[in-house]
């Protein structure tokens, strides 16, 4: 690949194993979840997540996707319990979206994509950073949670309002007090497995948690993620649309449920 990573035909999803050969590696993500194949696990703990929004610290355009991060000096913002051992740190949220509403998702359901998914990211604390636990294979644990055409999310609203700020590539703007459970469905059920980061380096170090129930989302709402740019400031503007990685290999994985 001549030039950076992205989404397009000469430098998306296909073109991903010339600059990282792990994109075809063991235990790649996103994957296609089939419930009927999926095991039941009564050792499966609830999930316990404490978010303290005080940790929020900015929203961020990174020409992929736009993420919120948090401060993950302290144990603040947590996972524990569910499918992992120790305690793990919220480090940054982000989303991925299509160009319509009727695709957009990078997990999917028996074949069904949803018009977006957020990716809540933790790293293991028995790592010193972020950027250590991302290279160990279980350094890092992602909460997915399917966003699906519904109701306006007030709780989005606010992530949705800060876009002014941060429309091209590199923009970045302080966005404080903002509580990410407040993203979180009612139920967390969740299906569970062995993966990897769905964006180079594709590093395979991702247990994976995937909630069984959407949040709500608007369509207006939608059309909202998709003002945002993959370009900068002053190049040819390029809509921030389809960032998803579609389904991979489970190569003979188990993906476990919480809920039966
Ligand atoms: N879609 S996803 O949830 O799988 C996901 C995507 C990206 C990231 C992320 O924060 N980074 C990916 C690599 N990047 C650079 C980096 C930094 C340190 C070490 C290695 C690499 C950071 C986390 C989760
Ligand atoms: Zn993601």
């Amino acid at each position: 690949m001549s030039h950076a990573w992205g989404y397009a035909a000469d430098n998306g999803p296909e073109k991903w194993c010339d600059n990282f050969p792990i994109a075809n590696g063991p235990r790649q993500s996103p994957i296609d979840i089939l419930p009927g194949d999926a095991s039941f696990d009564g050792g499966l703990k609830p999930l316990s997540l404490k978010y303290d929004p005080s940790t929020c610290l900015d929203i961020l355009n990174n020409g992929h996707s736009f993420q919120v991060t948090f401060v993950d000096d302290a144990d603040s913002s947590t996972l524990t319990n569910g499918p992992i051992t120790g305690t793990y740190r919220l480090k940054q949220f982000h989303f991925h979206w299509g160009a319509s509403d009727d695709k957009g998702s990078e997990h999917t359901v028996s074949g069904t994509k949803y018009p977006a998914e957020l990716h809540l990211v933790h790293w293991n604390t028995k790592y010193p950073s972020f950027g250590d636990a991302a290279s160990k294979p279980d350094g890092l644990a992602v909460v997915g949670v399917f966003l699906k055409i519904g109701d306006k999310n007030d709780s989005l609203q606010k992530l949705l309002d800060a876009f002014s700020g941060i429309k091209t590539k590199g923009k970045q703007t302080t966005f404080s007090g903002f509580d990410p459970a407040t993203l979180l469905p009612g139920c967390l059920d969740y299906w569970t497995y062995d993966g990897s980061l769905t964006t180079p380096p594709l590093l395979e170090s991702v247990t994976w948690i995937v909630c069984k129930e959407p949040i709500s989302v608007s369509s207006d709402q939608m059309a909202k993620f998709r003002s945002l740019l993959f370009s900068a400031e002053g190049e040819a503007e390029c809509c921030m649309v389809d960032n998803y990685r579609p389904p991979q290999p489970l190569k003979g994985r188990p993906v476990r449920s919480s809920f039966k």
